[in-house]
């Protein structure tokens, strides 16, 4: 039997044909999305259609259910004729900075974190609505339901029925939705929309039959529940305890599976839910993948080389750190901050320590989320780096040493998409828990030195120095 696995994140759709007995990717495609955080979500159908018409041809069978794992928190308002009312604002849009503080003083950090399992920042949807009613209160008088991006996707793909649908991992992360009682906390939606209560999908099992596809080439296939795109990647990977992912796509988001709710005051820790009826505690950045095609521009190189330059120069980069805050930062929260490169001389300017301060820099931002994750209880043994930065050379030889724990690289694969996969092949099954398919080679990364303490020292000073923290 095949299913479809379907990743829509921040830079583009993925589409993965899987063998649902093995678990074997047979085909697969991926078509791009336009750049900025705000975007018409017709952009994302467009690339669905495009990535699985490309990867459905290839397919050597008839597909038999599809699951769509997406970016988390996106807030894709509807109006009462099913139509976008504006364009989504996504999770990596900081504008909504404001809300989330006003938010969070009305209700006190404890009381929400107690209530939603994280304290909001700009990235959760409930601080877009609240932007939305403060600012474009015309647009916020439209909206008749709020979906998030893979609601919205596993919608069109099912020819926009009646009824819409998410999971619980998503739905964690709208900031209105509690991960204890699985139930939505329409008070805290209707105060952040100043008095307005737009409908919410129906929360639905994560082995549910959601509907069936009316795409041409997938008709009449089921749609299982689908979910976030950290959640779609734990289910992938088929995590374990112990086990802490370290996903650097547009975001570094470090996350592990847990069997207990979490509740950080502090909003380090957001207390996701997964794709299995457990919980995900997740640190995120904004930026992660993106610093590194950033800095490579900078030196007039591709990934390749920027990877060979920092793997030339000393730990350390000659005393060069950067606080890669190119996009605002949202751990540490620091939405307006900027990037900055301390320590510069005459003597260490070289395109070689820039590479290394780059890649170092988006490092020990991971290595602080997997202390913090630690900090609220994580067990962590081992940890399995993922997503497009995890294929650079640097990336794998310069993590160990700063995360000071084992860290396994799963063969390159679209570990999100895999996961929305092996959803689609449970909701087929009828089992109690999803299928188990295992992870193909996994290589452990080996260290370039032990120095790891002493540069995220360098980089807690230059954080200090300039922000304070
Ligand atoms: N070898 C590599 N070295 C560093 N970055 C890479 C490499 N290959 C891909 N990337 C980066 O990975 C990012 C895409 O990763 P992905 O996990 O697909 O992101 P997202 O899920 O957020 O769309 C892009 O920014 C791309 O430049
Ligand atoms: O906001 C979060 C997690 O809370 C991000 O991780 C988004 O879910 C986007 O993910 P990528 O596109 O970087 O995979």
């Amino acid at each position: 039997m095949l299913v479809l696995g379907i990743d829509s994140s921040t830079q583009s759709t993925k589409a993965l044909v899987v063998d649902a007995d093995s678990g074997e990717v047979v085909a697969e495609a991926k078509a791009s999305h336009p750049d900025g955080t705000e975007v018409d979500p017709k952009a994302w159908w467009d690339a669905a259609q495009s990535a699985i018409g490309e990867a459905v041809a290839r397919a050597p069978g008839r597909i038999e259910a599809v699951s769509v794992g997406g970016q988390q928190h996106g807030m894709v308002a509807l109006d009462d004729q099913g139509e976008v009312v504006r364009d989504a604002l996504l999770w990596n849009d900081t504008r909504s900075a404001p809300q989330a503080d006003e938010l969070t003083a009305r209700h006190g950090a404890k009381e929400l974190a107690a209530r939603t399992g994280s304290v909001p920042v700009a990235s959760f949807t409930i601080t877009k609505l609240a932007w939305l009613a403060h600012n474009e209160p015309q647009h916020a008088d439209r909206v008749a339901q709020v979906l998030l991006p893979h609601d919205w996707v596993s919608w069109q793909l099912a020819g926009r029925p009646e009824r819409t649908w998410t999971d619980h991992g998503d739905a964690s992360g709208t900031g209105y939705y509690s991960p204890t009682t699985g139930e939505w906390l329409p008070d805290l939606l209707t105060d952040a929309m100043a008095g307005r209560t737009p409908a919410v999908p129906e929360v639905l099992a994560p082995n549910a039959r959601a509907g069936q596809a009316a795409l041409p080439g997938i008709e009449g296939a089921t749609i299982g529940v689908g979910t976030g795109d950290n959640m779609a990647a734990a289910l992938g990977l088929g995590l374990k305890p112990g086990d802490v992912a370290v996903s650097l796509g547009t975001s570094g988001a470090v996350f592990a599976p847990a069997e207990q709710a979490s509740a950080d005051e502090t909003g380090t820790v957001a207390g996701f839910c997964d794709a299995t009826g457990r919980y995900l505690p997740l640190v995120c950045t904004l930026n992660a993948a993106r610093v590194l095609t950033s800095t490579a521009q900078v030196l007039d190189t591709d990934l390749e080389g920027l990877s060979r330059l920092a793997l030339s120069a000393e730990p350390g980069a000659g005393g060069l750190s950067l606080l890669p805050y190119l996009e605002g930062e949202r751990t540490p929260n620091l939405p307006e901050a900027t990037g900055t490169l301390t320590g510069l001389t005459g003597a260490n300017m070289t395109p070689q320590n820039l590479a290394r301060a780059a890649v170092e820099g988006m490092l020990c931002g991971m290595a602080d989320a997997i202390e913090a994750l630690r900090d609220t209880g994580a067990e962590v043994r081992r940890v399995l780096l993922i997503g497009g930065a995890a294929r650079s050379e640097a990336v794998q030889g310069i993590a160990p040493s700063l995360f000071g724990v084992d860290v396994d690289v799963p063969d390159p694969a679209e570990y999100v998409a895999l996961g929305a996969a092996k959803q689609a092949a449970w909701a087929c099954s009828g089992a109690a828990t999803p299928p188990e398919w295992e992870v193909a080679g996994t290589r452990r990364a080996v260290g370039d030195d032990t120095s790891g303490r002493a540069v995220r020292a360098a980089y807690s000073r230059a954080r200090n120095q300039v922000h304070g923290i």
